[in-house]
């Protein structure tokens, strides 16, 4: 608890820059998420400036909502930099299992070893082979369901692995944390679980153990939707009230509604 307590001042303190190579549905909705939480987002995806926005960054998040050749190419260069500048990357891997191209283009960024994965329940199940085939964009399992197959995929990728859902899993090999927070009517809205993957990045910029990192961003994100479902009568006004509640969430609420429980081995 006192860790998400400071990892959160911290990135409020550092305002790290993100930068997101993202989809065209989500960019204005994670941007301003970002900056919510106290972060400095930077959406792009130039051929001729990715070196240079990686080097400044403190992490890349890729998303692959909305692919297309150049793209996948921006993609390509952005996580080999981060590599190369010892930079956390974090793979959104958007309605994976959906088409051959999506897979295709997973595999080949695979290569470059993301540090944190973060996707819904149907996504994590494809990525690890369990369910070839996806509906789309949705998940059709819940976390549960995923939960054999996102530690696999962990296993195989030494990535630390996110299955996000009515209960998140933060996975790295054996080591799992399931957080309980966030409410039904995140689901309404599209690019929720894309905000996810954006404030995972906030949080891996500014703390070194990316597992750390991300239990933070899914617990903080869980509890902002909590506070924002109260004053909400719908889709629309959660979506304002979510970016409120992550630039006005306390200390005392961390402590308060954070739900973390750590899984055993006889859970597993
Ligand atoms: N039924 C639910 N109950 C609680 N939280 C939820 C629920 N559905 C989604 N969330 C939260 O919404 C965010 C996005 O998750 P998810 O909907 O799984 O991603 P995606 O949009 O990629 O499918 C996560 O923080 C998750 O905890
Ligand atoms: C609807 C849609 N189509 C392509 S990307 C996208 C947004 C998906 O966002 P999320 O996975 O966060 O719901
Ligand atoms: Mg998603």
């Amino acid at each position: 608890m006192e860790s998400i307590i400071n990892h959160l001042q911290a990135v409020r303190d550092e305002s790290p820059i993100v930068h997101n190579i993202t989809n065209y549905v989500v960019m204005n909705n994670t941007a301003n998420a970002l900056l919510a939480i106290g972060a400095s987002p930077i959406m792009a995806h130039a051929h001729p400036e990715l070196q240079d926005m990686v080097k400044i960054s403190g992490a890349t998040v890729i998303n692959i909502g909305t692919l297309d050749e150049y793209w996948v190419e921006s993609m390509d260069i952005a996580t080999k930099a981060a590599n190369e500048f010892g930079k956390p990357w974090i793979l959104d891997p958007v309605g994976a299992g959906a088409s051959a191209y999506r897979n295709e283009t997973i595999t080949k960024l695979l290569k470059h070893s993301p540090t944190i994965i973060r996707g819904n329940a149907s996504e994590i199940m494809s990525m690890a082979k369990v369910n070839a085939v996806t509906k789309g964009v949705d998940s059709t399992n819940t976390s549960d369901e995923a939960l054999e197959a996102g530690i696999a995929l962990s296993k195989k990728t030494r990535a630390v692995v996110c299955i996000s859902g009515e209960k998140d899993y933060v996975i790295l090999e054996d080591r799992v944390t399931a957080i309980e927070n966030g409410h039904p009517l995140m689901g309404r809205i599209t690019g929720m679980g894309c905000t996810a993957t954006a404030l995972i990045g906030a949080f891996a910029a500014i703390v070194k153990d990316p597992f750390h990192a991300t239990v933070s961003a899914m617990c903080v994100l869980g509890i902002a939707g909590e506070m924002a479902a109260e004053k909400s009568s719908g889709p629309g006004s959660l979506q304002l009230h979510i970016y409120d509640a992550l630039s006005q969430i306390s200390d005392t609420d961390i402590t308060n509604l954070a739900k973390l429980s750590s899984l055993s081995n006889n859970d597993l």
